[in-house]
């Protein structure tokens, strides 16, 4: 079974350390893990530090293959990662962004993979399948928000691989994307046997959509599990600093209800 096993994981930037031997119980094949906590508690560094883009200390393996101080191209065979934001000013089409990012992975097409026919139809079928072939053609600089975040995780998805790194890939979304990007995020998931991991703002998202829950504060790990196990009021109110109510609604999901924000 595949599996991402994080160990003592030192992340930071230059001399400034953020994320502090962080260990977590191994994140499985098929399963989506949401990394939430507040603004600046690590959720992105530990993201990126997954992806292979930040020096980093101790161990991450993939099926017992030891990821750190794997050269970038190497880990980028396993595991694709979508940033919080694509960068500005590429003027390539959403297809052209896919092809890219197809013929850069290893064993790409143009290399020893398939055929640029087959790129093209793989490409065509995932935005297909995003709800967004409509804008196979269109210039990434002409995209709204939301369809920039939909195109960066078609990029994401495109090289399918076994770990799949998704950075708030919902927020620029509106009610009914959010849903159908998470579903299918998870559906994906559960088809191709993917290692998920998802940093969300939503804690109602992350309820519904997580098998688990990592909660970060400050460069740590301060509670990891089962989404009904890990959001209680108590941590709530310790990580966030607000009273909330953990209750479900009439058809049985999980909601966070943040009341007030407690003194500080
Ligand atoms: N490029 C950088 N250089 C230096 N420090 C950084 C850099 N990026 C992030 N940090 C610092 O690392 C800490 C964690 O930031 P990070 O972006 O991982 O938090 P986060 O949990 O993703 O926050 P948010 O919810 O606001 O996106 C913050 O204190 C931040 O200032």
């Amino acid at each position: 079974m595949r599996r991402l096993e994080i160990q003592g994981l030192t992340l930071g930037y230059g001399r400034r350390t953020v994320l502090r031997e962080a260990s977590l119980a191994p994140l499985e094949a098929g399963a989506i893990t949401a990394l939430v906590g507040p603004n600046g508690a690590g959720k992105s560094t530990l993201l990126r530090g997954l992806a292979g883009l930040l020096p980093a200390r101790g161990s991450v393996r993939l099926d017992g293959q030891e990821m750190v101080g794997l050269p970038l191209e190497r880990r980028a065979r396993h595991i694709a990662y979508m940033p919080q934001s694509l960068p500005q000013g590429v003027a390539l089409t959403v297809l052209e962004t896919l092809l890219g990012a197809l013929k850069a992975s290893p064993g790409g097409f143009g290399a020893s993979g398939i055929s640029a026919r087959a790129a093209a139809e793989r490409a065509l079928a995932l935005l297909e399948r995003l709800g967004i072939a409509h804008l196979a053609l269109v210039g990434l600089d002409r995209l709204s928000g939301g369809q920039r975040q939909m195109a960066g995780l078609a990029q994401a998805l495109v090289r399918q691989p076994e770990v799949l790194l998704l950075d708030e890939p919902t927020s620029a979304l509106d009610l009914r994307y959010q849903l159908a990007v998470m579903q299918l995020v998870q559906a994906l998931t559960r088809e191709r046997a993917l290692v998920t991991v998802v940093v969300l703002h939503d804690l109602g998202l992350a309820a519904r959509f997580a098998d688990r829950l990592v909660m970060l504060s400050q460069g740590a790990v301060r509670a990891e599990g089962a989404p009904e196990e890990t959001l209680t009021p108590a941590l709530l109110a310790e990580v966030y600093g607000v009273s909330a109510r953990v209750e479900r609604c009439s058809l049985g999901h999980l909601q966070v209800l943040a009341d007030d924000p407690l003194p500080a």
